[in-house]
């Protein structure tokens, strides 16, 4: 897969508008990284104007982090809506293993069809019912070791799975990539994951769920990668990140992707 660049230009030529209904911890640095690759982003979860605003957005995003059941309810109303009108959404199961009410919010909302569901490797392991060791919204559990998970877990649903860590693993069920680019540093910034489930739905507005996935990915890594070399910790790689998306052009992605077929 080579057309990670064209993908990227397409999206930013689109500036999509990306509705998200995300979690406290993730809504300032989510809104952040879209603006910075180049999208629109909106933070809408009343349930009262949810499937209206839907109505508007080329793209969502739902994640349960910190969900309670009236914002399920906005997140079921505007996935219908997605859904209905053949636009991409991206489900993120936070912590889905931890607790009951995460189980069931996560089991509603895979039956409405989302395009594409994104977690790290115990979250996608909990939500393919396997027993995972994730606590709270960390993994604890290897990539390989939810591969399997992601595969059922994609034939089922219907979505495309992207397991995310060290090396993520993306896949439809029937054709799978795994994705190399990254920097340890990235799971040390709270909501990093959750703010690339919009980048993820920024790219399947210009590109199909799959290959629009593995290419979301390795530009979110290979930005990651560039921010590692530019500080020193937590507190410099976060602007190093927002500048590193923004900077990134078509050609520096293409020599810089890590993308093979699995
Ligand atoms: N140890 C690691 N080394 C390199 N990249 C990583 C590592 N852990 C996570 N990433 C990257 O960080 C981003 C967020 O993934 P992750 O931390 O798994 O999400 P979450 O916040 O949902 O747990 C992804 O782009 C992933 O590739
Ligand atoms: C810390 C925390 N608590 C509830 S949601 C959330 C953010 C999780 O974000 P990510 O899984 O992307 O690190």
């Amino acid at each position: 897969m080579t057309d990670h660049g064209t993908h990227l230009d397409q999206m930013r030529a689109q500036a999509p508008l990306v509705h998200n209904i995300t979690n406290y911890v993730a809504m300032n640095i989510m809104a952040n990284v879209l603006l910075a690759v180049g999208a629109s982003p909106a933070m809408v979860h009343a349930r009262q104007e949810v499937a209206e605003f839907a109505g508007l957005a080329q793209a969502l995003t739902v994640n349960i982090g910190t969900a309670d059941p009236d914002w399920v309810e906005a997140m079921a109303l505007a996935a219908q809506v997605m859904t209905q009108a053949g636009r991409p959404w991206v489900l993120d199961p936070v912590g889905v293993g931890a607790t009951r009410f995460r189980q069931d919010a996560c089991a509603r909302l895979v039956d409405l069809g989302p395009s594409i569901i994104r977690g790290n490797a115990s979250e996608i392991l909990a939500l393919a019912g396997t027993a995972a060791a994730g606590r709270g919204a960390d993994a604890a559990d290897s990539v390989a070791a939810a591969q399997e998970a992601a595969l059922a877990l994609a034939r089922r649903s219907g979505a495309v799975v992207a397991v995310s860590g060290p090396e993520d693993f993306v896949t439809d069920g029937q054709q799978s990539f795994h994705v190399a680019n990254g920097h340890p540093m990235m799971p040390r910034i709270t909501a990093l994951g959750c703010s690339l489930n919009g980048v993820i739905a920024a790219f399947a507005v210009a590109a199909p769920a799959l290959p629009a996935t593995a290419s979301a990915l390795a530009y979110y890594g290979l930005a990651g990668e560039q921010a590692g070399a530019r500080s020193e910790g937590p507190g410099g790689f976060q602007p190093a990140f927002l500048d590193a998306l923004y900077g990134m052009t078509a050609s520096a992605l293409d020599a810089g992707a890590k993308v093979r077929a699995a």
